[in-house]
């Protein structure tokens, strides 16, 4: 059965952030995924885990100046130290969620730089990542983030994320397949799943345009949730999705295709 993760960066946001664990955990979720949650206590965030019995599934590594627009430094020459310090917080925060995969931002390209000028930066920053990770049996992911939204990101297509991953051969450095981004990107999803299957670890989902439920836009996620199904994707699916009303009322897709299993009255929030 295919395994849904939410992400209660978006997801559940009718609560506060630490009451979002229980309701994802009441909704049905055997897991959460977060964003940022650098501003969250790790050892508040590791209690709620514990207590509803959930899997942390993924979590971003810290991005540089969020605020400044940074949305990773692998591809910023002379931030070395920012790039260290970001890898030892995201293992601190790992650790203590217990979480086995972080996602590495790769970052901006500079102005008026080339992917190819950042290539030898952002490769050895990767290696270097997979190789700190890879002591601690934890997985470095890459997702591939639609220029739509991040219009100077340097990792836009799934080819270019694979380049690197069989490139550097690390075997905890893996492929996080985002269906939002990389639709907007490339398109034909069903057979980029098809054709590299066996790379994706994580695959993220919602809607076109808008990203709401999966229901809503111009993706099939029937067609592909069935094929993700046929083929025994062992991999979290996280529902990365802003919900167009409430969030348990979004839900009724993933109930419809029972893979939700709630847990005590999901309703006890009045969301
Ligand atoms: O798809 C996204 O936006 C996230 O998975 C992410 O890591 C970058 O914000
Ligand atoms: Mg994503």
């Amino acid at each position: 059965m295919l395994k849904l993760s939410a992400n209660i960066s978006l997801l559940f946001a009718e609560l506060p952030f630490l009451q979002r664990f229980e309701a994802a955990a009441r909704a049905g979720f055997a897991a959460v995924e977060a964003m940022y949650p650098y501003d969250q206590d790790p050892a508040q965030m590791a209690e709620q885990l514990e207590a509803h019995d959930l899997e942390m599934s993924v979590i971003n590594l810290p991005p540089g100046d969020y605020s400044a627009g940074e949305r990773g430094l692998a591809t910023l020459p002379g931030r070395s130290a920012d790039f260290d310090r970001a890898l030892e917080t995201g293992l601190a925060y790992a650790s203590q969620l217990r979480c086995r995969r972080v996602h590495l931002l790769t970052g901006n390209l500079g102005r008026g730089m080339t992917f190819e000028e950042v290539h030898p930066t952002l490769r050895r920053n990767i290696a270097r990542a997979a190789d700190y990770y890879a002591g601690h049996g934890i997985l470095v992911l890459l997702e591939p983030l639609t220029r739509e939204m991040l219009p100077h990101y340097s990792l836009t297509r799934v080819e270019q994320a694979l380049e690197l991953i069989h490139d550097i051969g690390a075997p905890n450095l893996r492929l996080q397949l985002d269906l939002y981004h990389t639709q907007q990107e490339q398109g034909n999803l069903a057979a980029l799943i098809e054709r590299h299957f066996d790379d994706i670890d994580y695959i993220q989902i919602a809607g076109v345009p808008g990203r709401h439920e999966p229901t809503v836009g111009e993706i099939n996620y029937g067609y592909l949730l069935d094929l993700l199904q046929a083929r025994g994707f062992a991999g979290w699916i996280g529902c990365e999705y802003v919900p167009a009303a409430g969030t348990l009322d979004g839900l009724a897709w993933a109930r419809e295709r029972k893979l939700l299993q709630p847990r005590g009255d999901r309703g006890k929030y009045h969301i």
